[in-house]
């Protein structure tokens, strides 16, 4: 049996998992494809550093080319990171007939497109499980599980970092500069988390999990993004006592053929499944037309659950070796995008407003939502702890996006109005 020979690309959180598993399991992995695995060659970009994984030092290059390049590799796994220079690597690795495994959610959100067409020109195998909530396999599920269905509403916790960021901060009481920082230590973090706190991590595995689910091409700039750095300890103790957890949550909404996409902190209603998702994990929940509810739960973020997720497609791709099938999954989206509007964008909303506190000012308030098509849900009127001013709880019914920066943009001219302290959205 010839080994099936493998490059990687990165030996840091992700690759570190990929070595312990292809080389921990191997006996089961071998006799599921009927080879041998071996990982060849190792790019990173500090020969000297410390591993906690033991690998045979000739294997190691500085130049992720040399790997690329070798003629006797079949399958490049990239647990790299990074997004132009990455692409020309998968590129040339693709023109060279080598099968690619990614955990690059930047790269396939950006170049997915390009990447996938052109595996199918060369009849290559791309996958991507890792990409999206680290060890839950929900794009195979998409792309398979529910291909007889019509996808209507995906809504996800897609990433570990700020959920874990979020479940600390509620539970515990912590700050959230030190939870970020044990979350780095933790390897749940990416090189940079300004992108998982400012939201454009999720965005970007919501635009993969949208352009699979509607069969359609979502691109990044489809996607709102609003992150949680704003969100403070107040924030979630109101959620709390109004009966919500607090999440940063992507959710994908299709009416027709038009669909919205968003990433945004939003109060989920305890007692609905997604509001019980705490610490790194992550889940995606899916509405499909024929099969109604679902949802899917696992480690998003870390070594083993990524590299679960990681070495599973190298499976994949190994058996279609086997039965010289590569190539033939990429999925090409076959309809045009529809954007909702503004005015098609419906959702609950909680208001937090610091008010005057003197008589009369509520009604004032509860008729600019009456003049701008706003119905509320309920709403408290309470002295802040803090200051003078007055608070008002607002938590409105469903209304439009429209309508709501309308009632939000008239609040910006009134004199009552000290400040608009919070606004998010409601699910649940
Ligand atoms: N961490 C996680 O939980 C998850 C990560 N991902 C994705 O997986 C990928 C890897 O993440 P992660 O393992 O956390 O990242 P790390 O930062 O831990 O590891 C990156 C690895 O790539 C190597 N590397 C970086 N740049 C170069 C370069 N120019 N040339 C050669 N080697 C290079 C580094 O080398 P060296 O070690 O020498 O510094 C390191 O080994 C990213 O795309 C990430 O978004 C996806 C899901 C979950
Ligand atoms: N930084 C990401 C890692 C996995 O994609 C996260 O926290 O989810």
């Amino acid at each position: 049996m010839k080994p099936v020979r493998v490059g990687l690309l990165g030996l840091g959180t992700v690759g570190t998992g990929v070595v312990r598993i292809v080389e921990g399991h191997q006996e089961d992995l071998s006799s599921q494809v009927g080879s041998p695995i071996t990982i060849e060659r190792i790019a990173v970009k500090h020969l000297e550093k410390y591993r906690s994984v033991s690998v045979d030092q000739t294997k190691l290059t500085e130049d992720p080319w040399e790997v690329i390049r070798d003629p006797e590799i079949d399958v490049i796994v990239e647990v790299m990171g990074g997004i132009e220079q990455t692409k020309s690597y998968i590129l040339e690795a693709l023109d060279r007939g080598k099968h690619i495994v990614t955990a690059n959610k930047d790269l396939m959100a950006l170049h997915g497109a390009e990447i996938l067409a052109k595996a199918q020109e060369k009849q290559c195998d791309v996958f991507y499980e890792a990409s999206v909530a680290g060890g839950i396999p929900i794009i195979r599920t998409l792309i398979e599980g529910f291909s007889s269905d019509r996808i209507m509403k995906i809504m996800g916790i897609v990433n570990g970092t700020t959920n874990f960021i979020l479940t600390k901060m509620s539970q515990e009481g912590a700050s959230y500069e030190d939870v970020l920082a044990e979350a780095q230590q933790l390897g749940y973090a990416e090189a940079d988390p300004t992108s998982d706190v400012e939201g454009l991590d999720a965005a970007r595995k919501m635009a993969i999990l949208g352009t699979l689910g509607f069969r359609t091409n979502v691109e990044l700039q489809d996607v709102s993004v609003k992150g949680i750095s704003q969100v403070t300890k107040d924030d979630i103790a109101y959620a709390k006592r109004l009966g919500y957890e607090m999440k940063l949550l992507g959710i994908a909404e299709r009416q027709d053929d038009e669909f919205s996409i968003s990433v945004q902190p939003t109060m989920v209603r305890k007692g609905h499944p997604i509001a019980a998702v705490n610490g790194v994990f992550n889940a995606v929940y899916v509405y499909g037309e024929a099969v109604g509810e679902t949802m899917f739960y696992g480690a998003g973020a870390g070594e083993m659950p990524t590299a679960t997720s990681v070495v599973a497609d190298l499976v994949a791709i190994i058996k279609n070796l086997k039965l010289g099938v590569n190539g033939l999954k990429a999925i090409v989206p076959y309809k045009l995008k529809k954007l909702k509007t503004d005015e098609q964008i419906v959702y609950k909303n909680f208001i937090l407003l610091h008010v005057d506190d003197k008589a009369g000012v509520l009604a004032q308030i509860t008729q600019v939502f009456a003049q701008h098509d706003v119905s509320l849900e309920s709403v408290v009127q309470q002295p802040n702890e803090h200051n003078p001013d007055a608070e008002i709880i607002i938590v409105t019914h469903n209304a439009s996006k429209a309508n709501m920066d309308k009632v939000l943009n008239h609040f910006e001219g009134l004199d009552v109005i000290r400040r608009i302290k919070s606004v998010y959205r409601v699910e649940g």
